[in-house]
């Protein structure tokens, strides 16, 4: 009998091939991408995660140390199948295997980033050295939220990216401005040395729902303090600027970042821009016209003027915020009167 397999015709004796598992075809165990968010349960990372979420291709880890974030902010996506919530501080090393990493873990409030100046300052240069480090294994691109107090005490104004900053190396608020400084210059030898792909956004402040409420940022300490009935801290000399970013337009903006071709810097923030008087009076005018603004001692060093100019960010990313203070304000307000349990003092 001639043997079938010696002329190459396998027909009598070849196998099904085996069943792939299950696993493959279902969706939640086929990502398309798997990213890392650390700080992700804190105020922007939580909204990144929502919006990360909304896609079914990826899989998103959050690695908090709960610091300055909560579980409570996460809670929707607590057990989620391609959800998953690591507590680790960025101090120590993490070995994942990701695609892509948002970096975000470090206090962002003053009064928090200045309660362990040390920790901060470690935070930022051990902690982003630890993700480029796992950056570098894996193969990730790595975005990293720098801030606009980059630019200290600015000079320069509106701040372009190609500004150097004015920043007091030896003052209280030198472990986080320093301290993204030094996490910026990190990113910048890992792509040239290890041609890492980064991403840097300059953040400018940024509000919205689920911002600590006594968090001390100013946005936040207004709307509690009016729902609460409560004077309005207006920090001498009340004419200082912000320009002040909802929390949606961020995400947008970093996503827009991690996706692009450009490595950045780039700010990302809304150019609108208020002094403290004038944000503590659209507070009073749109939560309680009944509060009186008071004036009170400020921190050193406080930034006297800031506003981004974002040709950057919309001639590279095609990127502009379009929630206006007045329009974010009652949405963040919203969520404040339910953490708070108060109902509207109008
Ligand atoms: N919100 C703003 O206006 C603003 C402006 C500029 C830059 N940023 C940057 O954006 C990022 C997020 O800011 P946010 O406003 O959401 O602040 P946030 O304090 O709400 O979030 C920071 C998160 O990082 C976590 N964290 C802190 N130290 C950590 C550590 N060592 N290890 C692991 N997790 C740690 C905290 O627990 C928290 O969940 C920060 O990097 C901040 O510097 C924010
Ligand atoms: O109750 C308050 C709190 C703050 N302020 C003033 O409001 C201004 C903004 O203060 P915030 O504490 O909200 O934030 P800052 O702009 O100083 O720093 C922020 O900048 C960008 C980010 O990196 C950080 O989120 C944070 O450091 C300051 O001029 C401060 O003096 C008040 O007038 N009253």
């Amino acid at each position: 009998m001639a043997n079938n397999s010696a002329n190459g015709d396998h027909q009598a004796t070849k196998k099904p091939p085996p069943t792939p598992s299950p696993l493959r075809f279902s969706k939640f165990f086929q990502p398309n991408m798997r990213i890392l968010v650390t700080g992700g349960a804190g105020f922007i990372g939580s909204h990144l995660v929502d919006k990360l979420m909304e896609n079914e291709k990826n899989e998103v880890i959050v690695a908090d140390n709960y610091f300055t974030g909560s579980k409570d902010n996460l809670k929707k996506w607590i057990g989620h199948p391609r959800f998953e919530l690591i507590r680790h501080d960025v101090t120590e090393p993490l070995l994942v295997e990701v695609d892509q990493i948002y970096h975000l873990a470090c206090p962002a409030s003053p009064i928090f980033y200045k309660h362990n100046p040390v920790k901060t300052i470690k935070t930022n240069v051990i902690g982003t050295l630890n993700m480029l480090g796992l950056a570098k294994r894996v193969g990730a691109r790595i975005l990293l939220t720098s801030t606009s107090e980059v630019y200290g005490d600015p000079l320069v104004h509106p701040q372009p990216e190609s500004y150097w900053g004015n920043v007091n190396p030896i003052g209280v608020r030198s472990c986080y401005d320093e301290g993204k400084r030094v996490a910026e210059t990190l990113m910048f030898d890992y792509h040239r040395q290890h041609g890492i792909e980064i991403r840097i956004a300059r953040i400018f402040n940024t509000y919205g729902p689920r911002m600590n409420i006594d968090d001390g940022r100013v946005v936040s300490n207004f709307i509690a303090q009016a729902l609460r009935g409560e004077p309005l801290t207006v920090q001498v000399p009340g004419t200082q600027t912000r320009s002040f970013c909802f929390v949606s337009d961020m995400v947008n903006g970093l996503i827009r970042l991690m996706e692009g071709e450009q490595t950045g810097p780039i700010n990302i923030g809304n150019p609108g821009e208020f002094t403290m008087i004038e944000l503590a009076e659209m507070v009073k005018e749109l939560i309680n016209p009944n509060v009186e603004i008071k004036m009170v001692e400020n921190t050193p060093d406080d930034p006297r003027q800031r506003k981004p100019d974002i040709t950057k960010a919309k001639e590279l990313l095609g990127w502009e915020p379009k929630v206006k203070l007045r329009d974010g304000l009652p949405l963040m307000e919203e969520d404040f009167m339910l953490r708070l349990g108060v109902s509207k003092k109008k």
